[in-house]
């Protein structure tokens, strides 16, 4: 199918007063990859932070997973985020449990509560970035790349239509970087997830190459229509 599962259109994304960028138009079709690229400052965070409401969209219109970010309501946004799995440069894991109660605790906040269901979800993704393993073992234990796996793995618990990544592999050496990019490929291909991944990483994206959009002093455009 190929039905668009990000959509925004004379979007103008701002920071508090800080404009910036203008009047951003793109979509994602679902299952589609998409690199976000930019100097530093130039926006690819806010335009996430947008995407999943972290930022509100006050001018333009906007729809991510059926959700239309320009109506949204306050009550509406974990319910967006449902449909979202979000990947920070930081991993993000909590320091203080171990990896299955960083996962559990994910899944108690989508209102999960059957406790086999919930094993059973863990393992699941966790075998899809694998790391079946390491249920017992805290954060500070694992390598950064192990780390990262763990951060996709939550984000896939909800068996999103979209992943929105933010410099996932900033914090990882070139070989673990390529390994996460396959891991992020790799699921974008088997289970048809649409892929927003923002980078600084020029050699992922030569080696690897895929539709790149650019933020550029304050406009976003897409690399491939100038192609
Ligand atoms: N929390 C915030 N409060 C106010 N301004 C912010 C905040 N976060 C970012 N900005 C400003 O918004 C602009 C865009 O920043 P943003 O973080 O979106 O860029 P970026 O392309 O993701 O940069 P980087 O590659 O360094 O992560 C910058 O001018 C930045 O200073």
């Amino acid at each position: 199918m190929n039905r668009s599962v990000i959509s925004l259109q004379n979007a103008f994304i701002y920071q508090r007063e800080q404009l910036v960028l203008s009047d951003v138009n793109f979509s994602i079709k679902n299952g589609e990859f998409v690199y976000l690229i930019g100097r530093t400052g130039s926006g690819k965070s806010s335009l996430l932070q947008t995407l999943y409401a972290d930022l509100w969209l006050e001018k333009g219109t906007g729809i991510v997973g059926g959700f239309e970010l320009h109506a949204l309501k306050r009550s509406q946004i974990p319910y967006l985020r449902r449909n979202i799995g979000i990947v920070f440069q930081d991993f993000q894991l909590l320091s203080d449990r171990n990896i299955d109660k960083n996962l559990r605790f994910y899944l108690k906040a989508m209102g999960l509560t059957d406790k086999n269901e919930m094993n059973e979800r863990i393992l699941e993704v966790l075998n899809l970035v694998n790391l079946p393993h390491i249920l017992e073992k805290m954060p500070h234990q694992l390598s950064g790349g192990e780390q990262q796996r763990v951060g996709i793995a939550r984000a896939l618990l909800n068996k999103p239509d979209i992943i929105l990544a933010d410099e996932p592999t900033g914090n990882l050496d070139p070989e673990m970087s390529v390994d996460i990019l396959k891991l992020f490929l790799d699921i974008n291909k088997k289970s048809n997830t649409a892929v927003l991944m923002a980078t600084h990483d020029f050699e992922l994206i030569e080696r690897y190459p895929h539709r790149t959009l650019y933020c550029d002093k304050g406009q976003l455009r897409d690399l491939s229509d100038s192609l």
